[in-house]
């Protein structure tokens, strides 16, 4: 069976992180979220994936090449614009057998664990069948409606709470949908929907089948999302290795993850799950709290504490430092004495809607440059390339490439 993964968007809700990478490029226990969600298909037999991508694509192409060091071979399609999920489904189908009896498609920027996807490969029949989960907070997700198995409704992204049975993104089709994806009708926000395709086949008398699913399925809405996910993988990972140079003197407790090349040096306190990638310089002295990913090629100095976070690769983080609940993307440089405050229950305002954060710290984008003793307010976000000098409060978002004296 082949698959279609979705990648072609940008993520605008996890900005400032998707301004140098999409979304399905952020990083979850130092692997893409992309790369956990090929991970799954691989685990289901599944190796011959379409990829459908568009912002950021070279980043993605350079990642994954043509698949086969991750176990599956990956055709490259481009959608040049970003007009929908069912627009994207469209350009992969060249690439689909009309002979085919059924594919696969699914997002790549949600995470899902290799049972969720054999849920819907058990159970699917019909015309078209998509995987659902029950959630308690609908709002940003598409909702169905059903009689027993038969989905009579698709509710998109509605206020109100008219079903608590999300639509996961996940479906199986068969090759027949490219004739119902051409009859689609552009939706008021000015895009193609795959769930209006179902409507359509809804209204056509098509049986469209709803699965139910209790096994992992996350997804990553805003950037802060991305602690949680990190959190729930942290924790069950299987038999973390411990490679690299531990010194004598290093203090480490629950599942941790210490990649080659990476010492870590005497005084270091450790509790795990925490992930500490390649080639990487820790301590004396360093304290790391629960649930924290350290990317590749990243220092962190003496007496800095980093709890419940995402250090991306290339970081420098200098001593006295205390980073918690917070993302820092890669190439940055912190100074001596970085304080983050964190604050829980923010309301966040993006692109004039309220969004409510849990327990959060900062989150930074890549390349920027913090002098020391630098304090950060809670919800506060640094975007890309801008500098910080020594001693400074930083209250209010700071837009990519600026500069505070
Ligand atoms: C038009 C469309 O495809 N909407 C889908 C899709 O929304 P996006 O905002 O495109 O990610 O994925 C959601 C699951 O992540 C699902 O709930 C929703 O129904």
């Amino acid at each position: 069976m082949k698959a279609i993964i979705l990648a072609a968007g940008e993520g605008l809700r996890c900005r400032p992180l998707t301004l140098t990478r999409s979304k399905v490029m952020l990083p979850i226990a130092n692997r893409p979220i992309l790369e956990h969600v090929i991970g799954s298909l691989e685990k289901n037999g599944i190796t011959d994936i379409i990829l459908i991508v568009g912002y950021k694509k070279e980043r993605i192409m350079d990642y994954f090449e043509d698949g086969l060091n991750f176990g599956v071979k990956i055709k490259y399609v481009e959608q040049k614009a970003q007009l929908g999920t069912a627009h994207a489904i469209e350009q992969a189908k060249k690439w689909i057998d009309p002979e085919d009896s059924v594919f696969l498609v699914l997002n790549g920027d949600n995470l899902v664990e290799p049972k969720t996807i054999a849920d819907l490969l058990n159970n699917y029949e019909g015309d078209a069948s998509l995987l659902t989960v029950q959630m308690e907070e609908t709002a940003g997700y598409g909702v169905v409606l059903k009689e027993k198995k038969r989905v009579t409704r698709i509710l998109e992204k509605r206020p109100g709470d008219l079903s608590r049975i999300v639509n996961t993104g996940i479906y199986i089709f068969t090759p027949k949908v490219f004739e119902t994806i051409e009859k689609t009708p552009i939706s008021e926000n000015g895009e193609y929907a795959i769930t209006d395709t179902l409507q359509l086949m809804i209204d056509e008398g098509k049986i469209i089948t709803s699965v139910p699913t209790e096994s992992k399925w996350l997804d990553a809405v805003h950037a802060w999302d991305l602690l949680k996910a990190n959190a729930i993988v942290l924790n069950s990972a299987r038999e973390p290795k411990l490679e690299g140079e531990i010194e004598e003197g290093v203090f480490l407790s629950g599942k941790v993850a210490v990649g080659k090349n990476t010492r870590i040096r005497s005084g270091t306190y450790i509790v795990g799950p925490a992930v500490i990638g390649e080639n990487c310089d820790i301590g004396p002295n360093v304290v790391i709290l629960p649930s924290t990913t350290i990317g590749d090629n990243v220092s962190i100095r003496s007496f800095t504490e980093i709890q419940n976070s995402i250090i991306m690769n290339d970081c420098r983080i200098y001593s006295h430092g205390q980073i918690s609940n917070s993302i820092i993307g890669s190439n940055n440089t912190i100074g001596s004495g970085f304080f983050v405050e964190e604050k829980e229950g923010l309301s966040i305002i993006m692109n004039g809607n309220i969004h409510r954060a849990p327990k959060l710290g900062t989150i930074f984008g890549d390349d920027n440059r913090i002098g020391n003793s630098v304090l950060v307010k809670a919800g506060v976000t640094i975007a890309v390339d801008c500098q910080v000098e020594s001693g400074n409060t930083i209250y209010r978002d700071l837009s990519r490439h600026s500069v505070v004296l």
